[in-house]
């Protein structure tokens, strides 16, 4: 098996440190050369991923199809015979997990500012027919604004005849998994996703899980029973919306939907939750075509024509972080081509 020397990569990004590593992969933080945009780097050998190999073909397929302000974006995918590179946008802030367990838990009002960020990110991940699956706050990290992203999709399904379809295969993260879910039965994506957003709620406001237990059988039973305790620092409107999020039967369950306009959700607010992308797919940015078309030496036309084929390789990688740069307010420009 030839030896990756992860020329490829290092054609187009300066590496630095691991900064996570888990399961089948690694993340590491990187730069981009030519925009000198920093961005996390996640690394796979494919002879450790053995069967897992479907599932990241099955993420990397989902996040070329998902761009929204809360979740994170992917740039590029580098394939050499050995390795997968995924490079991904940067979120130094780390996991809420960590963020939940340093302030012990969050008030209401900044864990609505919160909430409010993952309805968006769900909302949108739904409108574009999929379920994420493995809602946790592992799973949800926190950029340099102090906004959520939601990352790992590796678990994420898009039924074929669309969300109303039933899922069969068990996933997730049982402390967060709904009730029909790890019951086995045939559940829908989205409403099981909105269980698991009840459980990231409580969370949030209580700083532990309302189903926890060592022995995974009691942990099932306690899910499947649907009790949990409120403790005494929760307000009327967050048990009534923890309890209506939280209800073992799926029809029962609000809806993500429901959630937008929420009085929970719209308390101190005057508007329900936008959940549309600030940043469509295939959104065209007349500055950053301009400098990269100067760059290139290429006509801006055949720069248009060559950032539309969307092939998440360096033309792709470089337009978006152009972009990101100049949503950073800061000048949109490239390093002079070496
Ligand atoms: C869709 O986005 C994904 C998908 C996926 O499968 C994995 C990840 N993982 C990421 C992405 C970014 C970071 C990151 O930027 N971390 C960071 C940067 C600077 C300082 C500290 C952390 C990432 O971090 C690794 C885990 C952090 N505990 C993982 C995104």
């Amino acid at each position: 098996m030839p030896v990756d020397n992860a020329s490829e990569l290092l054609k187009y990004y300066e590496v630095y440190e691991t900064i996570g590593s888990g399961g089948f992969a690694k993340v590491k933080l990187g730069r981009h050369i030519l925009t000198g945009e920093k961005v996390a780097i996640k690394i796979m050998d494919k002879k450790d991923l053995g069967d897992d190999l479907p599932r990241v073909k099955m993420e990397m397929e989902a996040m070329k199809n998902l761009s929204h302000q809360h979740v994170c974006r992917l740039y590029h995918i580098i394939e050499t015979a050995s390795r997968i590179y995924m490079v991904i946008e940067y979120c130094p802030g780390g996991e809420l997990f960590d963020y939940i367990v340093a302030k012990d838990r969050l008030s209401e009002e900044e864990t609505r500012v919160f909430f409010r960020q993952i309805i968006s990110a769900l909302a949108y991940v739904h409108s574009q027919g999929y379920a994420h699956r493995d809602l946790k706050p592992e799973n949800l990290l926190i950029d340099e604004g102090h906004n959520l992203k939601l990352i790992d999709f590796g678990l994420c399904a898009r039924p074929k005849g669309g969300l109303g379809y039933e899922l069969m295969t068990c996933c997730g993260s049982p402390a967060y998994a709904a009730p029909e879910l790890i019951q086995g039965k045939a559940y829908i994506g989205s409403e099981a996703d909105v269980w698991s957003m009840g459980v990231l709620l409580y969370a949030l406001l209580c700083g532990y899980l309302p189903f926890d237990d060592d022995n995974c059988m009691v942990l099932y039973r306690k899910i499947t029973s649907g009790h949990y305790k409120n403790p005494h620092w929760l307000s009327p409107g967050s048990i009534l919306l923890l309890n209506q999020m939280m209800q073992v039967e799926p029809k029962r369950r609000l809806t993500v939907r429901q959630l937008l306009d929420h009085p929970w959700v719209m308390k101190g607010y005057s508007s329900p939750v936008e959940w549309h992308s600030t940043r469509p797919l295939g959104h065209i940015d007349e500055d950053c075509i301009t400098e990269m078309a100067v760059s290139l030496r290429r006509s801006k036309q055949s720069t248009v024509q060559l950032v539309s084929e969307w092939k998440y390789d360096q033309t792709t990688a470089t337009y978006l972080l152009l972009l990101a740069k100049k949503q950073r307010g800061r000048p949109v420009r490239l390093r002079a081509e070496a």
